[in-house]
């Protein structure tokens, strides 16, 4: 049982690496038009790119929100989505031309440390509109006392969020089946409990359907009003 505003640390694993406001996260998000294909069948190919950049704004707005981030960098070549991200509050990163995911997230890394080289860093991904911000900070808390830790998804498959302590390489590894691909590289598995909302990515009707019953954040319940089919592929 967590109180509010309370944060687990690992027990045994010596001081806290990673300092409790310091952290700079890295969300990457590809063009709205190509973003969230899985949900075509769901929301249609007019629905599809608004809901993609809900999600991300909503991800963007919990993470800035979150006593543990310092600073959030979105590396995307999207316009649209860059300007309302930025309007947030979030630093906009250009995408590597045709370097894929793990190629964004090295470079978004590389950009933060360019500003500021011991930058404890963590990865997340920009479909997260359930994200609540103290859930956001227990998992932090907990990925602090680690070189490298990730949590896994609600999918128990892939990977929503990787982190990296300052001085510490961040060697993304996301696509598919991550989460053993994490764990094979050495990275620590964050075992907590009661973080749903940290680890509720959106790819398919089912997942939508499954944080909407967590609760998504005003962009995502906006895009949804008055109501489309969830659930259902
Ligand atoms: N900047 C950047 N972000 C990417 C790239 N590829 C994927 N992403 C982002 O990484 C996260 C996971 O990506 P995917 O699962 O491949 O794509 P998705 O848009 O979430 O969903 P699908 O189209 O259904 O696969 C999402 O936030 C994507 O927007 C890329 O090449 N560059
Ligand atoms: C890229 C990933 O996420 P998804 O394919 O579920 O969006 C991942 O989990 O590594």
């Amino acid at each position: 049982m967590h109180m509010d505003g309370e944060l687990d640390t690992p027990t045994g694993t010596g001081s806290r690496a990673t300092p409790l406001a310091g952290w700079s996260l890295v969300i990457p998000l590809k063009p709205l038009v190509l973003a969230k294909s899985r949900l075509a069948p769901t929301a249609g190919d007019s629905l599809r790119p608004r809901l993609a950049l809900a999600f991300a704004q909503d991800t963007v707005a919990a993470a800035l929100a979150c006593p543990a981030v310092r600073d959030v960098a979105v590396v995307t070549d999207d316009h649209t989505a860059g300007g309302a991200l930025a309007a947030l509050g979030a630093r906009i990163v250009p995408d590597v031309p045709g370097g894929g995911l793990n190629a964004a997230l090295s470079h978004g890394v590389l950009a933060v440390r360019q500003g500021r080289p011991g930058a404890a860093v963590a990865a997340l991904n920009a479909d997260l509109p359930a994200l609540r911000p103290l859930e956001l900070a227990r998992v932090l808390a907990y990925a602090g006392g680690f070189p490298r830790a990730f949590l896994a998804d609600a999918a128990g498959i892939g990977t929503t969020l990787l982190s990296a302590a300052g001085g510490v390489e961040l060697r993304p590894g996301f696509g598919g089946s991550s989460r053993s691909r994490h764990s094979a590289s050495g990275a620590v598995e964050i075992p907590l409990d009661g973080v749903d909302s940290v680890r509720q990515d959106v790819d398919t009707g089912i997942d939508l359907a499954a944080a909407l019953a967590l609760g998504v954040g005003p962009c995502t319940a906006a895009r949804l009003e008055p109501g489309i089919p969830v659930g259902d592929h």
